[in-house]
């Protein structure tokens, strides 16, 4: 499958990537389809030296990336389905956010939930960013809030079925 080229971009907003040294050699972020909403992360860990997770264990896994992100924009870091089906394998505190001024390395924070322990081998795809909107309002404290119809009403108030 031919990664969708960096260049196209339906709304004209442009990521940028910078490589750290142990990210040199891996693939960049990149649309796996045509349609798809995220970029799979690879992780940066050693060749000879793949990290385990151990059942129930977490780990930050590196990517080896820094990004430039328009102001504006959000990185939401997902987990992948597939890992999380066949192997238990998601992100903890997903979806992660990456700040628009962040510029240190973009990292995932995986757990493993399944039985057996996963080795994250170096290029392995781990996670998925997804570049959204994201934005920032003014606050305002006020001594009542507005009514509605629904009130305060929740978890479940307009019933199950
Ligand atoms: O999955 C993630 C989540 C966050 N980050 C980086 C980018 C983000 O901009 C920064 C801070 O994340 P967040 O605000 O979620 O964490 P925090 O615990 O509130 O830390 P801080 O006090 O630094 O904001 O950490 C990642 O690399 N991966
Ligand atoms: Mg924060």
């Amino acid at each position: 499958m031919h990664p969708t080229p960096q260049n196209q971009s339906v709304f004209g907003q442009t990521v940028g990537f910078v490589r750290l040294p142990h990210g040199e050699g891996l693939a960049l972020p990149a649309y796996e389809s045509a349609g798809a909403a995220g970029m799979d992360l690879r992780a940066a860990v050693p060749e000879d030296r793949p990290l385990l997770i151990l059942p129930g264990k977490r780990a930050l896994v590196p990517t080896g990336l820094v990004l430039e992100i328009p102001e504006g924009l959000e990185g939401q870091v997902r987990p992948r389905s597939g890992l999380a089906l066949k192997h238990g394998i998601t992100c903890l505190n997903t979806p992660g956010t990456v700040d628009s001024d962040y510029r240190g390395e973009v990292k995932v924070l995986l757990i493993n939930h399944g039985d057996e322990e996963f080795y994250v081998e170096r290029g392995m795809r781990i996670a998925q960013i997804v570049f959204a909107p994201a934005v920032q309002v003014r606050s305002e404290e006020r001594s009542l809030a507005g009514g509605t119809e629904r009130g305060g009403g929740g978890f479940g108030s307009t019933g199950t079925a």
